[in-house]
């Protein structure tokens, strides 16, 4: 094969990072990573409202910086070469567009307006929307949940298109169309951001807006508009088809070939979830459940549609033909919070020590305290006795979403410390991932292996040991530190027509695994009675306790 080569374009929650890929042996040439700039502020965001917004200007200042950086790692040779861009992003990570398809927060008028924003996927502002979608969605005579696991999430577009419609009249009245992040900035590089003609990504369009061939697309018009009149039409202005990642969206505009200094015959593919981009990267095979472990997890999971396509899975992201490889379904879970958890944990305890101490103290703390936690837990043994955490923090995704949900925590005595809390932290996150693994068994999927991938995979072995013994599951951990960015190059290697599949880029491209974390029998059997406390303290929270609450505050 003559030397070509790929980009794969990762926009995670805090940064965005481009990879350069011999599409032959995915080597990979370049790359560069860019923080965006406006949310690192906590720009636009209100964390105790669960408001979570990204300017569209952090998007598209990352989108140069990154890839002219990792260009500028390569050679003239190497850029000649290139012969295809793919993008991941989070999500659902959805926006307000006018006609032309530009995201209203880069019209002046609404430049400083977080409705105008992409409201980023940890955005649970919608909570009461969700709900209604839910109640509707029950007694409608097509389930239009069925495919997204029974329960639609605050963390989707429906529900954040809603809410959005109702809080802010300025932008009902110029909001003419929704776009997600992933097709957003594939559009972009495209110069087609019309939303009526871009293509829609399966990934997006099948998890988290309830399309399917089913329905003949999005949910009826009637539907939306019993929801609520203010959704009437919209549906026209959204689309009827969506496409899978080795389809090409087009190619790359005139302005973006000159300003990235690319040839104009560049392939830019259609675009997709992070996880399920990455699941793509990790090589993930039939029955292989593959965990994008970072700020949240996202679990993916694929199986031949013929020998799942029957099975509803209640609870889950959804089941999508086609998400993550053609031909298979692809089936999304995950948490809400994984190593947000812990970076919690890290901000209340430095956040005094900044206060009375400085900022030097505090920052060398800041970059010291997870591993030293790690290093200090894993001495500790595992008693059935020990503190018992629930990791719902920022709610829970999976199994069956509940973003109202809370965190707690059980069993503290005099003599728990720091270090005692953060191994609860920690084993809460390890539990959260074992209710998804039993939920996909309890539902007839079979998960025959699991591989690891994302930065908590990669940076924190007793996070991955707790896991596989918690799991009691062998892991293996995609040897990449890019995973994500390698399958976006894997797919545009696809779409640009290197490759015929999926199957023959990922065999070609893959990186490898560089660790297996086996369970220790012992531990895991202390595990498993820890795992029964989980779910009996979750259980009284969520059906008693929360309850309660929210009961008290309804009536108050
Ligand atoms: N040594 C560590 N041990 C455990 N978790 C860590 C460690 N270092 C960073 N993290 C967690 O990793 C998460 C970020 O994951 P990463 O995959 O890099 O980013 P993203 O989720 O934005 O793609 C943060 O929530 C942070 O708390
Ligand atoms: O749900 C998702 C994909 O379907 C989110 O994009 C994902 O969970 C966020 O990713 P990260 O934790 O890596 O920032």
């Amino acid at each position: 094969m003559k030397d070509v080569y790929v980009i794969g374009l990762d926009y995670g929650t805090d940064s965005v990072r481009a990879l350069v890929v011999h599409a032959g042996t995915g080597e990979v040439a370049g790359t560069a990573v860019h923080e965006y700039k406006r949310w690192k502020q906590g720009a636009y965001c209100d964390p105790t409202i669960s408001q979570f917004r990204q300017h569209p200007l952090d998007y598209i200042e990352g989108l140069e910086e990154t890839i002219k950086g990792a260009l500028a790692k390569t050679s003239e040779e190497v850029r000649k070469n290139v012969v295809g861009i793919s993008v991941d992003t989070t999500g659902s990570t959805p926006v307000a567009v006018d006609e032309n398809g530009t995201p209203l927060a880069l019209l002046p008028e609404f430049a400083e307006n977080p409705n105008g924003m992409f409201i980023l996927w940890k955005d649970h502002t919608a909570n009461a929307e969700a709900e209604e979608i839910n109640q509707l969605a029950y007694h409608w005579a097509t389930d239009f949940t069925k495919y997204v696991g029974g329960i639609y999430s605050s963390e989707w577009f429906w529900a954040k298109i809603l809410r959005t419609l109702r809080v802010d009249a300025s932008i009902r009245s110029k909001a003419y169309s929704w776009v997600e992040h992933c097709d957003w900035i594939s559009a972009v590089l495209t110069g087609n951001t019309n939303p009526r003609t871009l293509k829609r990504s399966r990934c997006a369009a099948g998890h988290k807006a309830m399309w399917n061939d089913e329905f003949e697309g999005l949910p009826s018009d009637e539907f939306l508009v019993k929801l609520d009149p203010l959704l009437g039409g919209l549906r026209d202005r959204l689309f009827d088809e969506s496409y899978t990642s080795d389809v090409a969206m087009g190619k790359i505009s005139p302005e973006w070939a000159e300003k990235l200094r690319l040839s104009s015959d560049v392939i830019i593919g259609v675009g997709a979830f992070d996880a399920h981009m990455g699941a793509v990267g990790a090589c993930i095979e039939p029955y292989s459940l593959c965990k994008v472990i970072g700020t949240s997890t996202c679990d993916i999971l694929t199986a031949p549609s013929e020998e799942v396509g029957h099975l509803l899975i209640r609870g889950i992201c959804g089941q999508v033909d086609g998400s993550v490889v053609p031909g298979m379904l692809g089936m999304e879970a995950g948490q809400s919070a994984f190593g947000d958890i812990y970076a919690w944990f890290q901000r209340i305890i430095t956040k005094p020590v900044r206060e009375l101490l400085g900022e030097e103290a505090a920052e060398k703390l800041s970059q010291q305290l997870i591993p030293y936690l790690a290093e200090q837990a894993a001495k500790l043994p595992v008693k059935e006795t020990d503190v018992v955490s629930l990791d719902w923090l920022n709610g829970r995704r999976t199994p069956d979403a509940n973003h109202t949900l809370k965190g707690a925590m059980a069993g503290l005595n005099l003599g728990t410390d720091t270090v005692r809390i953060f191994k609860s932290l920690v084993e809460s996150t390890a539990f959260g991932s074992k209710a998804i693994v039993e939920r996909f068994l309890q539902e007839g999927v079979a998960i025959k292996q699991v591989i690891a991938i994302g930065g908590v995979a990669k940076k924190s072995p007793f996070v991955m040991q707790t896991l596989a013994d918690v799991l009691n599951m062998p892991i293996k951990v995609a040897k990449s530190e890019q995973t994500c960015a390698l399958g976006a190059a894997m797919c545009a290697a696809v779409a640009a027509g290197v490759y015929a599949t999926m199957e023959e880029a990922q065999n070609a491209m893959s990186s490898g695994f560089d660790a297996v974390y086996e369970p220790r029998p012992d531990v895991s059997a202390v595990y498993q009675k820890l795992y029964a406390n989980y779910l009996q303290f979750g259980h009284f929270i969520e059906h008693s306790y929360l309850k309660k609450l929210t009961e008290a505050s309804l009536t108050a």
